[in-house]
């Protein structure tokens, strides 16, 4: 199986061509505090349209309290978030959704006893306008052919009649970032997805996300060094609720403080 690194350079600056817009995702000053606890401090980011992110940082360090900040799951205590340039930091997590942010979670949330087409499918539905409608006895033809396309992103066109629960665990995880591009997104947040993969199912994963259409820019936080590095572009390091560096994969993995944090101490 051939896996195709992004070119960190090309890809980007041809992306932010085409989109000609501002950032896609910018947040300044965030904190997030539970009581005395500051899970997030003073945290700054600026993503770009199209940029491909890896978010890394040992356990504790504050990688999904910031996804729940970004999604509208947690108000932040201090600061703000804007995706593409409107201030989205009161919004609630459907009207983040409405303007294009997804997100995939650990945790699987799947129709088990359907098949991988009909979730698919239910995800366009969800995130179409149509949703509320109640008077929809046939199926929609365009949703489905979305949910076919969809089907084919994710390398699971061969099963796509297949029961979810017959699926191996590798499979559901690809399953669910289909579901996450129902609805055209402009932004994806991938919580850990290569957790628990096998080396085949974390080879198919990169060649997967680095096959993604080049105008859908993510971040991805993952414990895997070997997968984020290879599905990102640019790296964000934290440690005690701080972005404390950031770089291109090489530098990161070059980086002796990071090594020293990170690498080399293990993130347990
Ligand atoms: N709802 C919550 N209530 C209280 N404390 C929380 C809550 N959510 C997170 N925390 C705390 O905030 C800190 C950051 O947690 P967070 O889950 O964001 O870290 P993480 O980097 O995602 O860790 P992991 O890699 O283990 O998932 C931790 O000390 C955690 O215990």
């Amino acid at each position: 199986m051939s896996v195709t690194a992004i070119d960190p350079t090309r890809s980007v600056s041809d992306r932010l061509e085409a989109t000609g817009t501002s950032n896609a995702l910018e947040l300044r000053g965030v904190s997030k505090y539970f009581g005395a606890l500051a899970a997030l401090q003073d945290i700054t980011l600026s993503v770009r349209p199209g940029e491909r992110r890896a978010v890394l940082g040992s356990n504790g360090a504050g990688k999904t309290t910031l996804f729940n900040c970004i999604t509208g799951d947690f108000l932040p205590t201090h600061g703000s978030v804007r995706f593409f340039g409107e201030d989205v930091t009161e919004f609630a997590a459907h009207e983040r959704i409405r303007r294009g942010l997804r997100r995939t979670y650990q945790i699987s949330l799947l129709f088990t006893g359907l098949s991988v087409l009909d979730n698919i499918y239910l995800a366009c539905c969800g995130v179409s306008r149509n949703r509320f409608s109640f008077l929809r006895p046939r199926r929609n033809d365009a949703l489905m052919a979305t949910a076919e396309d969809l089907v084919r992103v994710v390398h699971l066109e061969d099963i796509k009649n297949t029961k979810v629960s017959a699926l191996a665990y590798g499979q559901q995880r690809q399953l669910e970032i289909a579901m996450a591009l129902s609805g055209a997104p402009r932004f994806i947040l991938f919580d850990e997805p290569a957790a628990g993969l096998s080396p085949t199912e974390r080879s198919e994963l990169i060649e997967i996300l680095t096959g993604l259409p080049g105008h859908m820019g993510y971040i991805i936080i993952e414990h895997d060094m070997d997968v984020a590095l290879r599905v990102s572009e640019q790296v964000s390091m934290m440690h005690n609720g701080r972005i404390f560096k950031e770089g291109k994969p090489a530098e990161i993995e070059e980086d002796p403080e990071v090594q020293a944090l990170y690498l080399g101490g293990g993130h347990d």
